[in-house]
């Protein structure tokens, strides 16, 4: 038999060879004696010779360096050779033919990897810039966020996350609005386009954002959001401060957030957490109180937390305005509407608040036309100026705000039920001063920071007796009461500590007989006063001691600790 008959009966006898010949990839393999017999298409092209032109030749005079005699020789296996072979670089896997025990060939499979290995390489190094990006988001302190196409967090780094007072692990995976309800980035991928500089509230800080489509392909993929500077109220005081430019917070009208509402009782903070709710929607808010609690301070925050918040807020003392003018300053007048009107008529408060919020403060002193017109715009949503023929589509959120008692108002005829309703769709009720005076001491430390700016000087604080005298008050002025008893001490003081002869003579006189009018609350606030008396005194007459002052007490030293801790005295 020639040796071309003999290699034919070889290839008849693997079926296989035909199966190679179709596969793509280069495949050769010789017999025991190293002679070629499948050199397949992907072979022929790699290395361009025929199979005639190989086929029952000696592999190793033909292609040099191939491993299969080494394979042949050893009869192990080699998995994963690199070669290079002109520009490409291959992988191979030469593998024994094993029949009946015996080495009967070797067989090689080729692939070339060179499109792989540069893909290898670009990944190495958009890993390691990806390193090098995540160590510069990680430690700046500009917050970065970023959401997918539906809105999921992909990426948040430390700044981001600190801000929003959660650990990145809380924030990934969750949509944007879960962590972020008012966010404004997942808006991006509607309409694609980007915004510098807006003024978005993160928890409680005003901060300045700007947000950014992530756009692959031409369509929008996401969004990124970037906070450009985290607390702008305390830039603004900084600034103030400093008596630096004058800021503009682009915000017309509402000048405080919750972070400027001093405060962390309970009744503050339950408080507070309403108003972050309540004011994303666009319901009505009826706020209640005692004169001086703070009602106007909420009433900026609910716009400020808003998402109007970059819309005027307008406020109108409706017990300020005389009667007869109530109508043309809420509503504006045309030109001509009565002798006296000025030439082109004027804007009213509605108007002017369009796009934002109207506060209606004092509405208890409304008069009974001007609450019909109200109602009117509350349920019509439009208004009329005076004179005129037309009306006008408004989109005003109302606050309004009161000290009276509006269910007492009603039952005498002064105040429409229907009004009241119509407001009182969220009610705050502010609770008076004396009923929360856990927050007496920060807001001494409030309004003394305060003054200090005002009067540059320093004062330091107020002395333990000062404070004392603070927290048997019944303070019927509320907060405001408070802020002018300070200011007026900072007129007195020469040193940097507040002590009771600063303050006005008749919180003296309920000092040196701790009376207190007796409203339905003053039993307990009596009662804290001269516990709180005879902790003091009991520490200064033992030098501190608190075990001896304990034992004259007649209480355990446990105890004592409770309670020096729940009257925050310092010693
Ligand atoms: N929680 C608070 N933190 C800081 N300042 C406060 C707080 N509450 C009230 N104030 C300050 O006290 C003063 C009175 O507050 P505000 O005018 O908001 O009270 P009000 O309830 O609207 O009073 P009125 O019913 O008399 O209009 C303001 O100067 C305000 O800044």
């Amino acid at each position: 038999m020639t040796l071309q008959n003999s290699f034919n009966k070889h290839i008849a006898e693997q079926d296989d060879s035909y199966i190679f010949g179709s596969i793509a990839n280069p495949v050769i393999a010789v017999d025991h004696r190293g002679r070629i017999t499948i050199f397949n298409h992907g072979c022929e092209k790699l290395f361009g010779l025929t199979y005639d032109q190989v086929s029952g030749k000696l592999v190793s005079e033909i292609i040099p360096y191939t491993g299969l005699i080494k394979v042949l020789k050893t009869g192990k296996a080699h998995i994963g050779r690199k070669f290079v072979l002109g520009n490409a670089l291959y992988v191979a896997n030469r593998t024994p033919i094993i029949r009946n025990g015996s080495i009967v060939g070797a067989i090689g499979v080729i692939q070339e990897i060179t499109e792989l290995h540069h893909m290898a390489e670009e990944l190495k190094q958009v890993t390691r810039q990806k390193k090098v990006l995540e160590s510069i988001f990680k430690n700046t302190n500009e917050g970065y966020i970023s959401i997918n196409s539906e809105g999921y967090i992909n990426f948040v780094n430390n700044a981001m996350a600190e801000l929003l007072s959660l650990s990145p692990m809380d924030i990934l995976g969750k949509h944007i609005t879960e962590i972020v309800p008012e966010s404004k980035t997942y808006l991006i991928q509607f309409n694609g386009r980007s915004e510098q500089n807006q003024i978005t509230y993160i928890g409680d800080k005003k901060a300045l954002v700007s947000r950014y489509p992530v756009i692959e392909n031409g369509k929008v993929e996401g969004a990124v959001s970037k906070v450009v500077y985290q607390d702008l109220d305390k830039l603004a005081s900084m600034l103030t401060k400093n008596k630096q430019v004058k800021t503009n917070t682009n915000m017309p009208g509402a000048h405080y957030s919750l972070s400027q509402i001093i405060g962390n009782g309970k009744s503050i903070t339950k408080l507070k957490d309403i108003v972050r709710r309540v004011a994303r929607g666009p319901s009505t808010v009826l706020i209640t109180g005692e004169s001086g609690t703070g009602k106007e301070l909420f009433a900026h925050a609910v716009h400020s937390h808003s998402p109007r918040s970059n819309g005027p807020f307008i406020k109108v003392n409706c017990a300020a305005v005389p009667e007869n003018l109530l109508e043309s300053e809420l509503f504006g007048y045309q030109d001509g509407a009565f002798t006296g009107a000025k030439k082109g008529g004027q804007i009213g408060k509605f108007e002017l608040a369009n796009g934002g919020t109207i506060f209606l403060d004092e509405i208890g002193d409304m008069p009974l036309a001007m609450q019909a017109k109200i109602l009117r715009v509350l349920q019509e949503k439009e208004i009329e100026r005076l004179g005129g023929h037309n009306t006008k589509k408004v989109n005003v959120r109302i606050i309004a705000a009161t000290n009276r008692d509006l269910t007492e108002m009603i039952d005498s005829g002064k105040f429409r039920q229907d009004l009241y309703y119509r407001l009182n769709v969220v009610n705050l009720n502010i609770p008076p001063l004396r009923e929360r005076k856990e927050d007496i001491g920060n807001l001494v430390k409030h309004f003394i920071e305060k003054f200090n700016q005002a009067f540059n000087i320093q004062v330091t604080g107020c002395s333990e007796e000062v404070l004392n005298i603070f927290m048997g008050y019944h303070w019927p002025g509320n907060v405001r009461e408070m802020e002018n008893i300070i200011e007026r001490a900072f007129n007195l003081v020469d040193g940097q500590v507040i002590e009771p002869e600063h303050l006005p003579h008749y919180l003296l006189k309920q000092k040196e007989t701790f009376r207190q009018p007796l409203t339905e609350k003053a039993l307990p606030a009596l009662l804290e006063n001269v516990e709180r008396e005879a902790l003091l005194e009991a520490l200064e007459k033992t030098g501190g001691n608190k075990l001896q002052a304990a034992k004259l007490l007649g209480i355990s030293r446990a105890w004592l600790y409770k309670k020096i801790k729940q009257y925050q005295i310092d010693h």
